[in-house]
């Protein structure tokens, strides 16, 4: 269990972030557009604009590390690669052939890895992004919105193939986005945030059935609409 007691953010003497929560298996932030998802993520990543100040107050079994126990996917699969650089590049210090497994594992062929990023399709980069992500054996993977830049199809098969890696690795997930479906597919807890503070927070199953506070029902609503899936 990963608690995060108390992570606050400040900048230009007001506070931005000031939120606390848990992360058993794999944990949903989600909130608005500008509600401080992504600034908790460099919070923890240690990677904030420099005007801005955090404080962190965690208990967690491993100390937070970037690159080690720490990984990162961000949003757009097309800009988190260079395109200079062949997929293969991307995994500094990672044997080839561990690159090569890697690749295998998240369902592609390993003579991608000789390819520059855009001679990839949309998913086919995401998975590589993981991969490149899961590289270091990390602990905890923090993913920002990483299906939104995807089609509704790519986006289910990478959520699947999130779920399938995390029961075959082991690694906690925090899954940053302001959609509560690819949220409930992925996470069985949810931290719902506005504003930079918790609205409400609890199971995924318990929150989506009945959402206490207004905010998590108009998040939900607007989610869902148009969709034939609702539970
Ligand atoms: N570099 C920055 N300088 C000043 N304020 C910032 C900076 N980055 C973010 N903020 C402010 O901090 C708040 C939270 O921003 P954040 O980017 O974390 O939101 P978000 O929930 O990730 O939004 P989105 O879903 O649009 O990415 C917003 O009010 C935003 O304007």
């Amino acid at each position: 269990m990963i608690q995060i007691k108390r992570l606050r953010i400040d900048y230009a003497g007001g506070t931005l972030v000031d939120i606390a929560f848990g992360i058993e298996s794999a944990l949903a932030l989600v909130g608005q557009s500008g509600s401080g998802k992504s600034l908790t993520l460099k919070a923890l990543l240690g990677m904030l604009p420099p005007a801005m100040s955090s404080t962190i107050e965690m208990d967690a079994p491993f100390e937070l590390r970037r690159g080690d126990t720490v990984a990162f996917v961000p949003q757009n699969p097309f800009t988190a690669l260079s395109p200079l650089t062949r997929v293969g590049g991307h995994f500094e210090g990672v044997p080839p052939a561990e690159a090569a497994a890697l690749m295998t594992r998240v369902g592609l062929d390993a003579a991608l890895l000789e390819r520059f990023p855009p001679e990839l399709s949309g998913g086919q980069l995401q998975r590589a992004v993981i991969a490149i992500a899961l590289s270091h054996t990390p602990k905890l993977l923090l993913l920002d919105e990483p299906t939104t830049a995807l089609d509704p199809e790519t986006r289910r098969v990478i959520i699947a193939l999130l779920r399938e890696l995390q029961t075959q690795m082991g690694f906690q997930m925090l899954f940053v986005t302001h959609d509560i479906v690819s949220a409930r597919a992925l996470c069985d807890e949810v931290c719902v945030i506005r504003e930079g503070s918790v609205v409400e927070q609890g199971a995924m199953a318990q929150v989506m059935a009945s959402p206490e506070h207004a905010y998590t029902r108009t998040l939900i609503e607007s989610s869902f609409a148009g969709r034939e899936y609702r539970t």
